[in-house]
């Protein structure tokens, strides 16, 4: 069989199924421990008639426990993963097809220029054909710096590109390749000829370092081509377009497309945020390039695999694909990502358990970056349709209008893209288009049309990513996770515990408002295509910030119990249920953590960092989801705040500190502080004593109730030293203060309760 005969009838990616007994076996005990628990609590509930409000209390918490417990073992059941052979795609396809880059980015101070440049240099050094690729750039800031930088990107990416190219560099974000870190920056090759480039490209990436540097100090003159920003308004500005770079050859080795585009911003249209950004995008990249295929990164989010285009292009391309599978998407990591993840958001066990086991079921979770769309299915087609059907459906001019909105152009492009045809010419100039890209980024453009609803990124939610996957999926589409080695991208993460827990509530919040909208998971699988464990694995997702209610009781529980001297716990032998359950939960979540190859340290501050996150971020976002529903207040997207990475020496040493919890005036850190100053207190009127005599003579907390306070504390340790630290280490005066006052009502109500 000759090569070419052999690499058209095998796979361009296969599906690898992987099986984790221990972990089945581990959680199926929680499971079984959970399931016993509350039978014991319900049969014992008659012969001991003088169990108080605590049994009921736990109970109802552990009914929730176990619901969520049967959420997660059935999305972790049968975890897959994609194995994709990107040399075969070339003898496959006749012409590599293209594809459009998106980053978005929105303030250039929580997002400084210098990391989107190196995101877009990443992109742009992607190795892919660069006549297929084009790089456009939202900029919802309308931020002449982050204009000038990427001007300034354009220029050097000329000598960027060619060089990646030429030496096959690895890491193509060129802060990360002349990291000291990087062991790749001059080992592969050391002749003279390449010192020489290396020097003079290194020189080149300082130079503009520093050229943004200074007009990030010095503000822009907004002279010339900056001049349209002049009387800009963060939000009121005429949408501004620029085709920075454009390869009017289009060479294949040459640097692809770049474009800026800030939309237009009217204090009287609602923006939606990132989701209205994309949207945008999708829109003038529809009217510029129209590729078939957009790749969609976060600012920060650079490259870390040059080579991810072909992989994420064999899944999608794959002949079944096609009309099954909508999204592809990548891992999210991180870099210079704290020693032993201390505020539990590297996500790593996340990604793999949960990630992996979704992917199994109906696909994995869009999560916002590193993803691969395919236009036509963001344009609201079905799977199995045909494209006849598709016309009829999406079709009939009259209709389209309504759907995509008036530009004719854009309804044009928008109906060749859900055909499938090839539209993209290679030597067309893109500046042709500008008019009518700039109508259809306007402000209003969307006005009665399905954006955001039917097509597009989808509104309604500050987790419009987890939304837009769970509309495809409803619709019958399948996803895939393409995990490459290396990994394909590489970002940043919150650095602090106060960005940390802001970046949780908007997360909590936006999910929740997903579980409480017509999108539901469960009314995806009762009228729609959302298969039954997918909509299971979809209710964990959505519901985090429901959780906080039952964690909060339950982490209440203990104290409650030694104040007043009740119980919630079994007297007899049942308690062996609860004992069994703390070891087998910890033993197996441990477990996991080591076969990541995570450290044990790493596995109790995520443990620790889940009950926090619960307790204090979550309840604000389902406290913010409440007022949304009562029409009290509405919430914003609040930015998370990007840092370059840690320069050598100055923080290395500091590593700890980087580890330690930071507090602000926040409310956020209130309930956390409260319960801990419960736990403290029920602990001492323990210790000496002090507790009231048992109810009618029954019997009064133990010391199982005495374990689970300490417990708790265990967890809040980083509060209780912040209760006697200062500056911003420290918990402030009037956070204590609040949380005192909320700790004495608890205590003076629990007496009365009872
Ligand atoms: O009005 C806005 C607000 C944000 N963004 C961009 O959206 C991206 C994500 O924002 P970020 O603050 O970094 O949020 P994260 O918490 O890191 O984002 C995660 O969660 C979001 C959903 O809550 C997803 O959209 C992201 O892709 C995912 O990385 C960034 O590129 C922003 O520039 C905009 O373009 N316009
Ligand atoms: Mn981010």
């Amino acid at each position: 069989m000759g090569i070419s005969e052999e690499s058209n009838t095998e796979p361009l990616y296969e599906k690898i199924w992987v099986k984790y007994t221990l972990s089945r076996v581990m959680d199926s005990i929680i499971l079984i421990l959970l399931v016993l628990l509350l039978c014991y609590r319900v049969f014992s509930y008659d012969d001991m008639n003088h169990h108080s409000y605590p049994w009921f209390l736990a109970f109802m918490c552990e009914s929730w426990f176990t619901f969520t417990w049967l959420t997660i073992i059935s999305t972790k059941w049968n975890p897959s993963y994609t194995k994709s052979y990107p040399h075969r795609l070339f003898s496959r396809v006749a012409e590599l097809p293209s594809v459009d880059l998106f980053v978005t980015t929105a303030d250039p101070v929580l997002e400084p220029p210098i990391i989107t440049v190196n995101t877009v240099l990443s992109l742009l050094a992607l190795d892919y054909p660069s006549n297929k690729l084009s790089c456009y750039v939202s900029d919802d800031g309308c931020s002449p710096l982050n204009l000038y930088a990427l001007v300034e990107a354009s220029k050097f990416a000329k000598l960027w590109v060619p060089f990646c190219k030429k030496y096959n560099v690895k890491t193509r974000a060129p802060f990360r390749y002349f990291d000291s870190n990087n062991n790749e920056a001059t080992a592969p090759n050391n002749s003279p000829e390449f010192m020489q480039e290396w020097l003079a490209i290194k020189d080149g990436y300082e130079h503009l370092c520093s050229k943004i540097q200074n007009a990030t100090k010095k503000s822009i003159m907004l002279d010339q081509e900056f001049h349209v920003f002049s009387t800009t308004q963060l939000n009121n500005h005429p949408t501004i377009i620029k085709v920075i770079w454009e390869n009017k050859e289009g060479v294949s080795d040459g640097v692809p497309h770049l474009i800026y585009v800030s939309r237009e911003k009217n204090p009287n249209h609602p923006h939606r945020y990132k989701a209205g950004a994309m949207n945008v995008l999708t829109r003038v990249s529809g009217l510029m390039t129209n590729a078939p295929y957009i790749l969609n990164v976060d600012c920060d989010m650079h490259v870390n695999n040059p080579e991810i285009v072909q992989h994420a292009l064999c899944v999608l391309m794959d002949p079944n694909s096609d009309k099954e599978v909508a999204f592809v998407q990548c891992p999210q990591q991180f870099y210079d990502g704290l020693k032993d993840d201390p505020f539990g958001n590297q996500l790593v066990t996340i990604f793999v358990y949960i990630g992996g086991g979704v992917s199994g079921i109906q696909g994995i979770y869009y999560v916002g970056t590193n993803c691969f769309h395919r236009r036509k299915v963001l344009y609201g087609l079905s799977p199995h349709h045909h494209i006849q059907n598709g016309n009829k459906d999406l079709g009939k001019s009259s209709k389209k209008d309504i759907i995509f909105g008036s530009s004719e152009e854009f309804v044009e492009s928008a109906a060749q893209a859900l055909e499938g045809k090839k539209t993209f010419t290679q030597n067309a100039n893109l500046c042709n288009s500008l008019e009518a890209a700039k109508e259809v980024a306007a402000s209003g453009y969307e006005h009665g049309t399905d954006w955001g609803n039917k097509v597009g990124w989808m509104y309604g939610s500050s987790a419009e990513d987890i939304l837009t996957g769970l509309t495809m999926h409803t619709k019958g589409w399948r996803s895939e996770s393409c995990v490459t080695d290396p990994i394909a991208f590489m970002g940043c993460t919150a650095q602090d515990s106060v960005v940390q827990m802001a970046q949780y509530q908007r997360w909590g919040s936006g999910l929740l408002e997903i579980f409480f909208s017509k999108n539901c998971p469960i009314f995806g699988t009762i009228f729609g295509k959302l298969q039954f464990r997918q909509c299971l694995a979809y209710i964990w997702v959505t519901t985090w910030a429901l959780r906080s209610v039952p964690e909060t009781c339950y982490a209440l529980l203990p104290a409650y119990c030694i104040i007043t001297n009740s119980y919630f716990l079994p007297k007899d032998l049942g308690v062996l249920i609860p004992a069994a359950l703390l070891v087998a939960f910890n033993i197996s979540t441990l477990l996991e953590y080591l076969k990541t190859g995570l450290s044990m340290r790493s596995w109790w501050n995520n443990l620790r960092m889940s009950r926090i996150t619960a307790m204090n971020p979550w309840i604000f976002s389902f406290v913010t989801i409440l007022l949304k529903k009562l029409r009290i207040h509405d919430y914003a997207f609040v930015v998370t705040k990007k840092e370059l990475p840690i320069n050598e020496g100055l923080d290395k040493n500091n590593v700890n500190a980087g580890g330690r919890f930071i507090f602000n005036k926040s409310l956020v850190f209130v309930p956390g502080t409260t319960i801990l100053l419960l736990q403290l207190t029920a602990l001492i009127i323990n210790f000496f004593g002090w507790q009231p005599k048992a109810r009618s003579g029954g019997q009064g907390s133990g010391f199982g109730e005495l374990i689970c306070s300490i417990y708790v504390v265990l967890f809040y340790l980083p509060f209780l030293k912040g209760l006697f630290r200062k500056g911003k280490y420290g918990i402030p005066l009037s956070t204590i203060c609040k949380s005192m006052g909320l700790a004495l009502l608890f205590v003076h109500l629990s007496m009365f309760i009872v």
